[in-house]
């Protein structure tokens, strides 16, 4: 550690170090905590944009060329084949003492056994780890580069550096360390660079289309701003690939852990440097913490290889849990014969083929009408066609009982039952780090589920009680009404 922040303030890096020190804390490794009371608002550590490693800073794609550079595509290959070759170079590279001070060995999903990963079976997170794609990219991107690059790649380290498992670690640095670093506004990127930088940058190559650790803050703005390719239009998401661009390792401030509720400072930027600013006052002794998003325990656990177990008060897990369903799940549990052009037409009209639970409990409205859509008569099917628009999300007397399948059948996906699963949660003696790890996700779900399919059901009885009583004064019979929006 000392070695590492030698490295920083010798390279341009400014730290108070008074106020910021780097700790081993049981429960989260390594950690920036506090050495003295530390006001809100005051700045802990600042470093110059010129520190930053990316492929704006890498001098490796300019070496490769044009040509070369862009056979590796625009997702994450240019910038894990920078850090490797960085790496490589030993002190002669700028970052030497940076990327000695990082982790090799990783708890994210990439490096788990088939066996480890059978303990998440149930959660969709098993479809996002993106091993398979990485791997494609190693072997068809970045090794025809290194075998023909002898000048800048030397073969005698091609089966001991540059290899796949290192193009593995490589990409996990990015994804659990990485930030999103915008230029100054107005500031002209320098001419070489632009020239250099591929046109697109896609983030789904490596990362699953990942919003990245941390979107830096401008100096004295506090709004936050969210990535999600999956929402945008054509044009929204050409600006969203070139943010990917700015993906960027940054120094010091990849220190900083981060718990759900607990954050305490931010990174910020101004024009010639990014500045870890605390957001509340910090008592000595604490842990200074950044914040990754707040992300479910899924996502943490495929991203950062962690989870937040925090007591909840229906059992542990962290606020931001979901679940997902994806919409076959829901044409399954309609049990309806002609669904295809409806499905394909809810596609078209920008539905979504997937749907997301959390911890408020509601329905998606958007499976709702996904559902009503395909309960629907010829005629209204017809009639909803030639409007453009799916039918409201009311939860009326057939659909709730499609949506009752629709979560017993998602509950039936994992192999071992919620009170199972909970009970073996509750002794966690002998329990190895991932499994704990890996329950806690699945419990959480079937929570999710168990919660929503409790809260319709109670829903359901206060609204036949209601219609029970309509009825007896011969009033008109209603639905419990929409349910609210999911959050994505
Ligand atoms: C950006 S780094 C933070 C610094 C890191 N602890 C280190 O040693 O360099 C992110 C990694 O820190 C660890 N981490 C962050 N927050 C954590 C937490 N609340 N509990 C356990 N590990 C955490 C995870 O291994 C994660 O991949």
């Amino acid at each position: 550690m000392t070695d590492f922040l030698g490295w920083f303030t010798s390279t341009g890096g400014s730290l108070d170090g008074t106020a910021i020190g780097l700790a081993d804390i049981p429960e989260t490794g390594r950690s920036a905590v506090a050495l003295r009371d530390i006001e809100e608002g005051e700045k802990l550590f600042a470093i110059p944009r010129s520190l930053l490693l990316s492929i704006r800073t890498s001098e490796l794609p300019s070496l490769l060329g044009e040509e070369e550079w862009k056979s590796l595509g625009d997702g994450w290959a240019g910038l894990i084949l920078c850090m490797m070759w960085e790496e490589a170079r030993g002190e002669e590279s700028k970052w030497a003492g940076y990327l000695r001070s990082m982790p090799t060995e990783f708890g994210s999903l990439m490096f788990w056994s088939d066996e480890e990963l059978g303990w998440l079976r149930g959660s969709m997170v098993l479809d996002k780890i993106g091993k398979e794609a990485a791997e494609k990219d190693y072997n068809e991107k970045v090794l025809p580069l290194l075998q023909k690059r002898s000048d800048l790649f030397r073969p005698s380290l091609l089966s001991s550096h540059f290899t796949l498992q290192n193009y593995h670690i490589q990409g996990s640095r990015i994804l659990s360390r990485s930030f999103t670093v915008s230029p100054w506004p107005g500031a002209a990127a320098p001419a070489d660079d632009e020239d250099e930088a591929p046109d697109l940058v896609d983030t789904s190559a490596a990362s699953g289309g990942d919003v990245l650790m941390g979107e830096v803050n401008v100096l004295g703005d506090d709004s936050e701003e969210n990535i999600d390719l999956g929402d945008l239009d054509e044009e929204e998401e050409d600006e969203e690939r070139e943010k990917t661009e700015d993906v960027a390792m940054v120094p010091m401030a990849d220190m900083l852990n981060a718990r759900c509720g607990c954050n305490n400072a931010r990174l910020f930027y101004t024009r010639d440097d990014l500045q870890m600013v605390a957001t509340k006052p910090i008592a000595s002794g604490e842990q200074i913490w950044n914040t990754y998003g707040d992300p479910p325990n899924s996502d943490l656990l495929r991203r950062y290889g962690h989870v937040d177990a925090l007591p909840l008060p229906d059992g542990v897990g962290s606020p931001s849990d979901v679940v997902e369903i994806n919409a076959d799940t829901v044409v399954e549990a309609a049990k309806v014969e002609a669904y295809q052009e409806r499905v394909d037409w809810w596609l078209e009209e920008g539905g979504d083929d997937a749907f997301v639970l959390d911890t408020t409990y509601d329905l998606p409205e958007d499976m709702l009408s996904l559902i009503r859509l395909l309960l629907l008569t010829q005629e209204d099917w017809e009639k909803a066609q030639s409007k453009g628009k799916p039918p409201r999300p009311k939860l009326d007397e057939k659909s709730y009982e499609v949506v009752k399948v629709v979560l017993q059948k998602r509950l039936a996906m994992y192999p071992m039952p919620f009170a199972e699963q909970e009970a073996l949660l509750a002794s966690t003696a002998g329990l190895s780090e991932r499994r704990r790890n890996a329950l806690i996700v699945t419990t959480a779900e079937q929570r999710i589920l168990h919660n929503t399919l409790n809260k319709l059901e109670r829903l359901k009885e206060r609204s036949s009680k209601a219609s029970d009583g309509r009825k007896r004064k011969g009033e008109k019979e209603e639905g419990p009404g929409p349910a609210k929006k999911a959050r994505r």
